[in-house]
């Protein structure tokens, strides 16, 4: 049986000493698995992306993305295993104003030769595939990404997280700035995608109704020891 992409082992972290905010005893999710995370306001969900991530270090336990301990890597290691590895997607998009729709879906090939390497072609001819993919007209490609509107914005965003084939997709409420026709559409070709490139995903979302496109849906209470009192 292969490996899981993500396995967390007794991980306990806590923001300010004293006052743990996750306790998960364990988590696999498997490579190209789509996971719905939901749970209250205030529960964790961010932080757990933070920790998958290796925004943040955990006190005690283990992080193992696709085999590595990345609780064991330093801050500089981290940052290039997830420029590499993983492909976030934001709430707040989180795209470079100045720069075009292009080269905001071009920039984690600039940062990371292996996500760059994973492209077979040309790699401004798969940025505008996954464009088109994700329905942004091929015209808009020049234009300053931030004369698009929200929900372009949001699957400009979502292309740069694709781009390279990341072997992990994190997505934060990517579809909170969208209606509820727009959600389906966005999340079915964000599933497409990451099927293609046999991408596992971890989609955060207060929104339950999306969870039926997913293979499994996980409260984080389910997962977290430290009971959180805050209401859904
Ligand atoms: N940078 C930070 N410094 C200190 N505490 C933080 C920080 N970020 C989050 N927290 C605290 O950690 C707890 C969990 O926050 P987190 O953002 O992970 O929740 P969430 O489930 O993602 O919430 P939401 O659904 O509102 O986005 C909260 O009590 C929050 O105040």
């Amino acid at each position: 049986m292969a490996s899981p992409a993500i396995h967390l082992e007794n991980l306990q972290f806590e923001w300010t000493s004293g006052r743990p905010c996750l306790d998960i005893a364990s988590l696999d999710v498997m490579p190209g698995e789509r996971i719905f995370l939901h749970g209250p306001s205030g529960s964790g969900k961010s932080t757990l992306l933070g920790l998958l991530g290796g925004m943040h270090l955990p006190q005690t336990g283990i992080i193992d993305i696709l085999s590595q301990r990345l609780d064991t890597l330093n801050g500089a290691a981290r940052d290039r295993f997830r420029a590499d590895h993983i492909g976030f997607l934001f709430q707040q998009f989180n795209l470079i104003p100045y720069l075009s729709v292009l080269d905001n879906v071009l920039l984690p090939c600039r940062f990371s030769a292996y996500r760059r390497n994973n492209i077979a072609g040309n790699v401004e001819q798969e940025a505008q595939r996954l464009l088109a993919a994700l329905r942004i007209d091929a015209t808009l490609g020049h234009r300053k990404v931030t004369t698009l509107s929200i929900g372009q914005q949001q699957r400009v965003a979502a292309a740069r997280a694709l781009i390279g084939r990341p072997e992990i997709i994190i997505a934060d409420e990517p579809t909170s700035a969208l209606d509820a026709s727009h959600q389906q559409a966005f999340i079915d070709l964000l599933m497409q995608e990451c099927l293609a490139s046999a991408s596992a995903l971890i989609f955060v979302s207060h929104d339950h109704r999306l969870a039926t496109s997913f293979d499994r849906s996980i409260a984080l209470a389910e997962l977290n020891r430290v009971s959180v009192k805050v209401p859904e």
